[in-house]
């Protein structure tokens, strides 16, 4: 795993499919400027006419940013790969800055991937990150998180970031470019004791850092491959036991919850983010007291913005009446973070709100109950003019000028590969577009890759 010998480029590579071609974020460090390179090489033998385009986020954080990231340029130029500079130019905020760095970050090379018509980013997270990633979240959680960084992940459901030196020593990246007599930028924030990530870089380098890192290193492929199984299980209890009677309404079999409980919780905390259009996963503990009592009874209550509503005909899911936006029509926005509007005329005045009583008009069907059927349905967005209902978009009747499409909500930002079954199932069963094609050969649609 951690040699990098001749044919390095092509085991890190092969899997992928760079028909489409694929963006490299290249900070100028080592560890991003030796995967440019050796996917330069890789390509150059294997696909020469694949596109490549090297992109540096310049976050305009320090001094010399502009100038590093001319730097890289200069280095692509010298190579005959292209280049590009994209700037964070939005405010900065006072807490939390490498969180907005990193999202600024991955939201520009997204927008880039778009513009280029290029679905895969690739990413130089090493084996050192890997390690560094696993211990920050066991020192903040207490061991939970440890599967560590996903070997990809899918970006606004539209693009691929795949971290292909996920098993490389950044120790061996730069014996390889000091080799070929490449620089590296040295970026200082690397060494500033203020952050975590380069307080836990300079403790791993002590001592026993190499004990630590092994472990952390294994620990995190195990727990990687045990958070991918149970997502396939997940999936398979949604699959089995979830149906949608109406849009915004999620029923559960009676008996979801007996067959294989930790599976059956998992799929609950993503239904429950999913129906309430949150972006995280409910607290695992208050998921499990909810589950333990559906296990033990009938039940009504509320968790992640979401009802749990259990009836003689099944376990009810919908989003509760709380806090719902009623906003002007605004293309490409999520609304109540869970459906995505597309215009495809201008607005005009028109406001995306809750259907409210207008839902009265639907009557229910198939042992659902008429109370959970409304309130399900009064939860749901509709297109208002004027104080009007037009159109009620989940009843598949859309006004021309705007189509309301449901989202996977905590995915929809971020999917780990790790869950890419669940949120597969969760997709086909609210409805949502399916998952884009994987760039890994020979993978299907919401497959499990297991490449860390
Ligand atoms: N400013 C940036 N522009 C483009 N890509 C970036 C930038 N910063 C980070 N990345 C991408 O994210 C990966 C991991 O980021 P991280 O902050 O750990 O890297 P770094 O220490 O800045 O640089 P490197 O990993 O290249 O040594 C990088 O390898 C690179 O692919």
């Amino acid at each position: 795993m951690l040699d990098t010998g001749p044919d390095l480029s092509d085991r890190l590579f092969s899997d992928f499919d760079f028909s489409n071609g694929a963006i490299a974020a290249v900070s100028g460090g080592s560890d991003s400027t030796a995967l440019l390179l050796l996917l330069k090489h890789h390509l150059d033998r294997t696909l020469p006419a694949a596109r490549l385009l090297a992109v540096t986020i310049d976050h305009e954080l320090r001094p010399g940013s502009a100038a590093e990231a001319q730097a890289v340029a200069r280095l692509c130029a010298e190579h005959g790969i292209a280049h590009r500079t994209l700037i964070w130019s939005g405010r900065k905020p006072s807490t939390g800055l490498p969180a907005a760095a990193r999202e600024a970050r991955y939201r520009l090379l997204a927008e880039a991937a778009e513009a280029e018509g290029i679905c895969l980013v690739l990413t130089g997270h090493t084996a050192d990150d890997q390690a560094e990633t696993v211990l920050m979240r066991q020192a903040r959680d207490g061991g939970r998180g440890l599967a560590g960084m996903a070997p990809a992940m899918l970006y606004d459901w539209r693009t691929w970031i795949a971290r292909p030196l996920l098993g490389t020593r950044r120790a061996a990246l730069r014996e390889m470019l000091k080799r070929r007599g490449i620089g590296w930028i040295e970026d200082p924030t690397n060494t500033n004791r203020r952050f975590e990530r380069p307080r836990m870089r300079i403790s791993l380098a002590g001592g026993d850092g190499e004990a630590r890192f092994a472990q952390a290193i294994a620990k995190a492929g195990q727990a990687a491959a045990e958070r991918e199984e149970l997502g396939s299980r997940a999936a398979a209890v949604i699959g089995a036991f979830a149906s949608r009677p109406a849009s915004g309404l999620i029923r559960l079999d009676r008996d979801f919850a007996n067959e294989d409980s930790e599976a059956a919780l998992y799929a609950l905390r993503i239904l429950l983010a999913t129906v309430g259009g949150v972006s995280f996963l409910v607290d695992e503990a208050r998921c499990r007291a909810l589950f333990e009592r559906l296990r033990s009874g009938t039940l009504c209550a509320t968790l992640s913005r979401t009802v749990v509503d259990t009836r003689r005909t099944g376990i009810f899911l919908y989003r509760e009446a709380r806090n719902l936006p009623a906003v002007p029509a605004e293309n490409r926005a999520l609304w109540d973070g869970r459906r995505r509007i597309t215009l495809s005329d201008r607005p005009d005045g028109l406001v995306i709100a809750p259907m409210g009583a207008a839902a009265k008009r639907f009557a229910p069907e198939g042992g659902v109950p008429a109370s959970v059927l409304r309130m399900a349905l009064a939860a749901e967005p509709a297109l208002w003019r004027g104080g009007e209902c037009l159109d009620f978009a989940g009843g598949g009747a859309a006004a021309p000028a705007a189509a309301i499409v449901p989202v996977v909500s905590p995915f929809a930002r971020f999917l780990p590969s790790f869950d890419l079954k669940p949120a597969a199932a969760v997709a086909a069963l609210i409805g949502a577009p399916p998952l884009p094609p994987s760039p890994f050969r020979g993978h299907d649609r919401g497959g499990g890759w297991a490449k860390a």
